[in-house]
């Protein structure tokens, strides 16, 4: 079996490569870095370090690699010849490698080969039906009737910590012991995918949204608050109980949400909050408060991870206190290499709070949300001025 992985970042070689390749998968990675993609192609494997109670680490062999930029015809020729495609490239870039995806699946309508399915695994709602239009956007009218038929684009939620690599060597990867990987069985073509540690549901709203109002909500609300009370990492800002406190509290109003729209179980659900607060402390790890902070125009959309669950808050007259404390403080995120907080640094210049969660959140100025976040931006103001 062969696996085309887009992305041989973080997720990309310490969690989906890995698992693919425990699967039986031959993986070819595909990345833009040029000396990521040499190493891999000449040293053909690689370990995954798992940082946890117990140290241990994984060997994954017999990968390779190409360099989208450079070698569209071989990734095109890779796709073709695959069983499965996955992407860990970010959700601004599956856009960018849409047509390269095209490219290969033209090859496969061409040849007649079996059904192929391709899983974005991005942090984000629908990352594989967003990838689907992007890549029937290539496609003539006849390739995309036929995509429909013969390509699969099933959501998929991933959930493994994988911080920003500090080691010496240039592929090792070290990460948490703990993962998730659910993939909507409905969205599969052909066979299912024999991936190891994969659950399959027949429903992915209650898993993704699981993941992503609680695990990333937690995540981006201590690394704001975090940052703006001076910590460099999750791990020491989470011990700060100022900040504790307002990451539960955000969790316990995501909790409140995710109870009451998926029927889950009020004592699962907590114990599962906890689990998820336990990983951030993981006192094995090094995980940046500017890694999990970053892109803060993705993070304040409308529909993502702080302003998503808070409106949905609003809308059952439920107060999002703690989210909008988390929200606000995501203004005072000030990353000069992180071209998405400079962007949001100048909206705030120029247009303010509530101006600026109108063009980053589509927010109306006078709505609740907006007040309330307003107020606490002006809370932390004081704080800081102290
Ligand atoms: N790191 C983590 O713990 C997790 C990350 N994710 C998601 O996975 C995605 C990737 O995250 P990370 O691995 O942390 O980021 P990363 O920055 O470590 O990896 C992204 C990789 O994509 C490559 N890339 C960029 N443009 C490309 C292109 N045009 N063609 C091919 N490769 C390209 C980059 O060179 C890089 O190696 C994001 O959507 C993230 O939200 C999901 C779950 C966990
Ligand atoms: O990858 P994003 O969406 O920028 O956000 C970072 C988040 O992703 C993760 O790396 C994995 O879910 C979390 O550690 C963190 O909450």
């Amino acid at each position: 079996m062969q696996a085309v992985h887009f992305g041989a970042g973080n997720i990309g070689r310490g969690f989906i490569g890995a698992q693919l390749s425990r699967s039986g998968y031959q993986v070819c990675f595909v990345d833009v870095q040029a000396p990521l993609v040499e190493a891999l192609r000449e040293r053909d494997s690689y370990t995954v370090q798992l940082l946890g109670e117990e140290p241990s680490a994984v060997r994954v062999s017999g990968v390779t690699a190409f360099n989208s930029q450079t070698e569209p015809e071989r990734v095109a020729e890779a796709i073709a010849a695959a069983d499965l495609v996955t992407t860990a490239v970010g959700p601004h870039v599956l856009k960018a490698i849409a047509s390269l995806i095209a490219e290969g699946i033209k090859l496969r309508l061409k040849r007649k080969t079996p059904p192929l399915n391709v899983v974005a695994c991005e942090n984000m709602l629908q990352g594989s039906t967003l990838l689907k239009k992007e890549v029937a956007a290539h496609l003539s009218a006849t390739e995309q009737a036929e995509l429909a038929d013969r390509v699969g684009f099933p959501d998929a939620a991933v959930d493994r910590i994988v911080p920003v690599q500090s080691g010496t060597d240039l592929l090792e990867v070290a990460v948490e012991p703990f993962y998730e990987w659910v993939i909507d069985r409905t969205g599969i073509k052909g066979e299912v995918p024999p991936v190891k540690g994969v659950t399959y549901v027949d429903d992915l709203t209650p898993y993704i949204e699981r993941k992503l109002y609680t695990v990333n909500t937690g995540h981006a609300v201590c690394a704001y608050t975090g940052r703006i009370l001076g910590y460099e990492t999750i791990q020491q800002a989470i011990k700060d109980s100022r900040v504790a406190e307002i990451v539960s509290g955000a969790l316990e109003e995501t909790g409140a949400l995710l109870v009451a729209k998926h029927d889950f179980d009020k004592g699962e659900h907590q114990a599962y909050i906890q689990r998820m607060l336990d990983r951030f402390r993981n006192p094995h790890l090094t995980d940046p408060v500017a890694r999990v902070g970053r892109s803060p125009l993705r993070k304040l959309k409308r529909t993502d991870r702080l302003v998503g669950p808070a409106l949905q808050l609003i809308e059952e007259g439920i107060t999002p206190e703690h989210l909008a404390t988390g929200i606000a403080a995501a203004f005072f995120f000030d990353e000069p290499e992180d071209p998405e907080a400079v962007e949001l640094q100048q909206i705030l210049d120029r247009d303010g709070v509530a101006g600026a969660l109108q063009i980053v959140a589509d927010l109306p100025r006078d709505s609740q949300l907006t007040r309330l976040v307003v107020q606490r931006y002006q809370r932390w103001q004081e704080k800081i001025e102290g």
